[in-house]
């Protein structure tokens, strides 16, 4: 049996880690959905799909379970979704999501989607390990040591401190002169 298991991953942290644990039980091959694949160097998705696919890779070769790791770009286009999933992966026979959108797409396609507990959410959140890198607090006991070290090598601090620094935006004009200008001043 082989399962389907999507995330953003931004980063892998040990919540995914152990929800991938979990599912080791239930399947024997595990197909690794990496979501907004095309997105990098923000805030919300600081990581690039091949340090993403880095830092899985290494995390999940410690539990005996054959896995793939593929990069999944999002289509404007809930619709077709799925079948954009599927003709990227391996066959899969169920996924694994908490996502609410996720969830209904895949049961709308006739596909079984299993669910789980969240485990330690309050310290197991995308967003609140990403607030901790920036703001220099500790994050490193909450995610895999493997992410640590790809985290390290590629600087992934240094460059979302830098990406979410938006108290002064850099924008240039098509003069190709610079202005800064406060991220209020913005309409979007
Ligand atoms: N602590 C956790 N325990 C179990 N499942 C989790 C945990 N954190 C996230 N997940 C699930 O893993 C999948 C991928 O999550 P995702 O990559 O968005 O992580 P996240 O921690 O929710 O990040 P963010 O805060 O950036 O949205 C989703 O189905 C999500 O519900
Ligand atoms: N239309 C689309 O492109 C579409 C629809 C549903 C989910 N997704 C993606 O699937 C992933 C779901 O992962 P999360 O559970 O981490 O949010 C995200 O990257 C999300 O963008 C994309």
């Amino acid at each position: 049996m082989r399962g389907f298991y999507i995330g953003r991953f931004q980063p892998y942290h040990n919540g995914h880690h152990s929800m991938v644990e979990r599912i080791a039980d239930e399947v024997d091959e595990l197909v690794l959905g990496i979501g907004s694949a095309d997105d990098s160097h923000t805030t919300h998705d600081p990581f690039t799909a091949g340090e993403r696919i880095m830092m899985i890779t290494k995390a999940v070769a410690e539990y005996d379970l054959t896995t793939y790791v593929v990069p999944l770009e999002d289509i404007n286009r809930n619709a077709v979704w799925v079948s954009h999933v599927e003709s990227m992966c391996p066959d899969f026979d169920v996924a694994y999501s908490n996502n609410p959108l996720v969830v209904r797409l895949f049961e709308e396609a006739g596909i079984e989607v299993r669910q789980s507990p969240m485990f330690d959410r309050d310290r197991l959140e995308g967003s609140e390990i990403r607030q901790r890198m920036i703001d220099d607090e500790s994050w490193r006991d909450r995610v895999p040591a493997s992410v640590v070290e790809v985290i390290e090598e590629i600087h992934g601090i240094k460059r979302l401190q830098h990406v979410s620094d938006s108290d002064s935006l850099e924008r240039y004009t098509a003069s190709g002169e610079s202005v800064t200008e406060s991220i209020d001043d913005l309409d979007d």
